[in-house]
């Protein structure tokens, strides 16, 4: 990341909107901001599929596995604002092929950690469990409030966006999206 030229950016920001840039306060913000950019944006070119490369196996199981309440922080890619929230993330192994819990909250991590999209955020999810595991059905639940929907333009704050992915046996199946869903909103 051109972190020098993240500081020149800044400054001319803080000079555009009337401020100056050299008063005290200020001095460091540049800075500050640019490690803020490298850590928030850190997984630009990354595959969130690599975060799931542990694996175990765990013969017989092809039942729900469900980690909930796994919270993210993001920015919208149309203000450079927060999102955030909670994602929920369910599988059904095929041949008992499992991973890592904390590795379902790594991805979370990953697909965050750019200018994103709810929707995008939630497919690449999705699309992640589905490259790596094979699994029988994926369901994710995200739900989240844009900064850019509260702090400013329509001013609703409060209000949240729900988005959802769901394949194999949860799409096909109304009885297992159902349990799912059942056990998210417990
Ligand atoms: N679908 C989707 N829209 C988003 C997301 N984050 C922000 N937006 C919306 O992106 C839209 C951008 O609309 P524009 O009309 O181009 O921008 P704007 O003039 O700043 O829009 P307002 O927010 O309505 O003031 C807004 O409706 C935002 O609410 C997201 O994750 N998914
Ligand atoms: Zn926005």
């Amino acid at each position: 990341m051109d972190k020098e030229k993240i500081e020149r950016a800044v400054r001319d920001i803080l000079e555009a909107i009337g401020e100056d840039p050299k008063r005290e306060g200020l001095l460091d913000t540049p800075r500050r901001v640019a490690n803020m950019y490298e850590e928030i944006f850190s997984a630009i070119n990354k595959d969130p599929s690599d975060d799931l490369q542990v694996f175990f196996e765990q013969a017989g199981h092809e039942e729900l596995v469900l980690v909930k309440d796994i919270p993210f922080y993001s920015c919208c890619e149309h203000h450079l604002v927060p999102f955030f929230g909670k994602a929920h993330i369910g599988y059904i192994p095929r041949n008992g092929k499992i991973t890592g819990l904390s590795k379902l909250a790594r991805v979370v991590d990953t697909v965050a950690k750019k200018p994103q999209l709810q929707e995008r955020l939630t497919t690449e999810i999705v699309e992640a469990l589905e490259k790596q595991l094979n699994p029988l059905g994926v369901i994710v639940v995200v739900e989240a409030e844009h900064m850019c929907m509260t702090m400013r333009g329509i001013k609703k704050p409060g209000s949240r966006t729900i988005t959802s992915g769901v394949r194999g046996a949860f799409q096909s199946d109304a009885k297992v999206r159902a349990e799912a869903l059942q056990l998210i909103k417990f």
